[in-house]
């Protein structure tokens, strides 16, 4: 699309194999093509993100924070990621005695920034609170600064909005004083503590300040700027994915039922967040969260629908970036935008045939995975890897992908059997008028009066609407959760309902 004079002409990549020509490592980008412009994020991210940096500067970057990534370095972190949810899941609690409408989202963000904390810094959040004076100054600080982009037309020249600027800059200095204090902090109580380290389940900082003889002003920008980057990246999408998930889940009775009997093979009958919570933190609660398989097939499902976030990039003119379309002409795209538009490769009926729209998380199983379930939705279309890119992928790929799966998969261990999230507003339910059941549509999802969507702004916690798509945020998520155990079978009109 030519946008010019505006801004510059955005390519859409709409085909799986065009995506990959973009986001692999090749001769001329070893890297892969370079982002498109993230300057206006700096206040949020700093300059000298991971997110936007490039070449020798981006490689030394990912080295640093490889491990702390890792699945084998968060999995020893569940018990802590754990510790965050049962505060999720006991406010769930008060919220199903109660029966008042809440948002999920909401709720969601505020968990996820806790598990950042905890994870990322080992610094308690207090993000859950719900009185929000309480929440640590970084959680209300951070927020603040993401208000300031919520409005914002990127596109507009920055002496046109000059107080809005000037606004992020101050806050993004106020979110850096304090992410500083706490570096320097952790980096004191390391080195205080070298010995007795050894062998203790590290925060992501603690191990990437782990070979750090002198914390100078560079290394700590550096980190600070990390760290900005992970609280960004690390709280929207994944509280964007909890929403669908759950809007998924509640809609698909036949998934729902698969997720609950996979849950009560792996963690027993009992249903109660303490009893899974003390699964988890046992030796051993590792081993539990690998064992959700129909767990993770519903997670990769749900994101291929509901896509939050893609890349953008570009190549400066003159640099000779080609990409092969499948009907076999190179054609050059410098001085554009390149944009993976990863929604619609999501639904591409070639690759994923009459259900590209439909929720069937069994595609995403083996076959001998699948036996145990209902074999008549496995997939018999092999998927492209590049397919199915919603972390993207080639070297550029979200480094915090497994994060988000094992947060995700705690989560869902702890509430999924324990409550029914009946939606309510927008993606509400049609129900019979006789005794106000669900109908079940011909898709296997129960029939809504109007659909969900992605936006990129206007929740509680309002982000910068992006052209590269990076910054997405699904809103209107409001559920009621009901206990579990008095479900029977029937909905009620006053929003607390339940099957
Ligand atoms: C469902 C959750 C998530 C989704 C859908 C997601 C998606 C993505 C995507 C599409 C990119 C590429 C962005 C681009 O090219 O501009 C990316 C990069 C990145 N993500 Fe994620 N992400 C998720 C969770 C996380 C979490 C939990 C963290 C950290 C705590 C994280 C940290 C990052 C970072 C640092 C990058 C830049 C990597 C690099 O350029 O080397 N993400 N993510």
């Amino acid at each position: 699309m030519d946008f010019r004079p505006i801004c510059r002409p955005v390519v859409f990549i709409a085909s799986h194999d065009m995506a990959e020509q973009i986001s692999k490592a090749t001769k001329l980008f070893p890297a892969s093509v370079p982002k498109f412009d993230l300057s206006h994020l700096k206040p949020v991210i700093g300059p000298t993100s991971i997110l936007s940096a490039y070449g020798e500067e981006w490689r030394s970057l990912r080295k640093r924070f490889n491990h702390g990534f890792s699945s084998q370095h968060l999995l020893t972190l569940i018990p802590t990621m754990a510790d965050r949810t049962i505060v999720f899941a006991r406010q769930l609690d008060s919220l199903s005695k109660v029966g008042n409408k809440f948002s999920l989202v909401s709720l969601s963000m505020h968990l996820t920034f806790d598990i950042i904390g905890s994870v990322i810094m080992d610094v308690d959040l207090n993000a859950q609170d719900v009185d929000p004076s309480q929440r640590s100054e970084l959680v209300r600080s951070f927020t603040e600064l993401l208000d300031a982009y919520w409005d914002d037309q990127i596109h507009i020249p920055w002496w046109l909005k000059i107080r809005t600027v000037l606004r992020r800059r101050r806050l993004g200095r106020r979110v850096e004083r304090i992410l500083k204090s706490i570096i320097r902090r952790k980096y004191e109580e390391q080195q205080a503590n070298l010995d007795k380290n050894h062998g203790q389940q590290l925060s992501i900082l603690s191990l990437s300040l782990q070979n750090t003889k002198t914390l100078s002003p560079d290394i700590l920008d550096l980190t600070c700027d990390q760290l900005k980057t992970f609280l960004l990246a690390g709280h929207d999408t994944p509280s964007a994915t909890i929403g669908w998930i759950f809007y998924e889940l509640s809609r698909n009775p036949r998934a729902l039922s698969a997720v609950r009997s996979e849950l009560d093979d792996i963690f027993g009958p009992q249903t109660e967040p303490e009893g899974i919570y003390a699964q988890l933190v046992a030796p051993g609660g590792a081993d539990l969260v690998c064992r959700m398989l129909y767990i993770m097939a519903v997670i990769k499902e749900t994101l291929r629908l509901h896509t939050p976030a893609s890349t953008a990039r570009y190549s400066a003119a003159g640099t000779g970036l080609t990409v092969r379309t499948p009907t076999g002409d190179e054609l050059c795209v410098d001085d554009m935008v390149v944009y993976n538009c990863s929604a619609i490769i999501h639904r591409d009926p070639a690759i994923y045939g009459d259900t590209a729209d439909h929720f069937v998380p069994e595609r995403w199983l083996s076959s001998t995975q699948s036996l145990s379930r209902s074999d008549q939705y496995a997939s018999t279309m092999p998927v492209p890897c590049g397919a199915w890119r919603l972390f993207e992928r080639g070297p550029r790929g979200c480094i915090g992908q497994e994060f988000a799966s094992i947060e995700i998969r705690v989560l869902i261990a702890m509430i999924a059997r324990r409550y029914e999230f009946t939606k309510v507003g927008l993606g509400e339910l049609v129900l019979t008028e006789e005794d106000r059941r669900p109908i079940l549509g011909d898709d296997g999802r129960y029939k809504v009066r109007s659909h969900m969507y992605n936006v990129s702004s206007q929740t509680p916690y309002p982000l910068e609407q992006e052209d590269d798509g990076w910054v997405w945020i699904l809103t209107n998520v409001r559920v009621d959760a009901t206990d579990y155990s008095q479900a029977g079978g029937r909905y009620d009109d006053d929003g607390g309902g339940y099957w």
